[in-house]
């Protein structure tokens, strides 16, 4: 049986007060489309006042800590990040990965942390072009996952998301064979790390996803929905990928 898409909404680094009708706007066209689940993850200076203002609507946030408090500048705890609202987070993003070093043990200890304070996570894995290139993409990607995966992964809370670096934010899309070759890829790795369940548990593509590209990635088999980053900041731009999922 097919999973409920899912379509997710990542704001990364993008998004002032006055963004906040854009998610009114956003949580009304979910809410036309009950069959689906929607969510946006915003900056966190927004989801407070996100989920105040749409409360029957997923507001997630990008990123927590793994420590439950603690001499850590800057950073937020997963019980702080479900005070402000928040019903998830997305974990592991390639950009943090770059950026922050994140390790895979970094990821899993932070999906642990999530999960512990009773919100979803949904665990980022991609491979960069030279990976592709080499071949290597389908060993890299399960490789991250393996050692991002939490010690008690269920689907109620746990989402997987592939995001091929290089297609994040640059229009570049893979072929849906190599898309649905990875999410088969990941979805019998998934069997192995879990066994029963795993088929539950949905797998999101991320990079470059929009309005008119959207129902081909959304057909593909094992890919149960969308992480969308620059698509995802209007309804007039996210409203498409939304509907997609809702017809598919
Ligand atoms: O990184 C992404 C979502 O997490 C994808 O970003 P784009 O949709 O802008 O390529």
């Amino acid at each position: 049986m097919a999973n409920r898409k899912f379509i997710v909404g990542n704001w990364k680094m993008n998004g002032l007060h006055d963004q906040l009708s854009d998610i009114g706007d956003i949580a009304a066209i979910a809410s036309e489309h009950k069959d689906i689940d929607v969510a946006i993850c915003p900056p966190t200076t927004l989801i407070a006042p996100a989920a105040e203002k749409v409360p029957d609507f997923m507001i997630g946030a990008q990123d927590c800590h793994s420590a439950a408090n603690g001499a850590h500048t800057g950073c937020l705890s997963a019980d702080m990040i479900r005070e402000t609202g928040a019903l998830l987070s997305i974990l592991g993003h390639s950009e943090r990965r770059a950026d922050q070093h994140e390790t895979d043990a970094d990821v899993k200890a932070k999906a642990e942390a999530v999960h512990a304070a009773g919100l979803g996570a949904i665990i980022c894995v991609g491979e960069t072009e030279a990976e592709r290139d080499d071949g290597k993409a389908v060993e890299v990607v399960c490789g991250q996952l393996e050692g991002s995966f939490p010690e008690e992964p269920s689907a109620d809370w746990l989402t997987i998301a592939y995001e091929p670096v290089w297609a994040i934010g640059t229009g570049r899309v893979p072929e849906t064979s190599d898309v649905e070759e990875m999410h088969a890829a990941i979805r019998n790795k998934l069997g192995k790390l879990m066994g029963d369940g795993a088929d539950a548990v949905r797998i999101l593509y991320g990079g470059s996803m929009n309005g008119g590209n959207a129902a081909a990635l959304l057909a593909v088999p094992n890919v149960d929905g969308g992480l969308v980053g620059g698509a995802s900041l209007t309804a007039e731009k996210f409203g498409p990928i939304i509907e997609a999922a809702a017809a598919s």
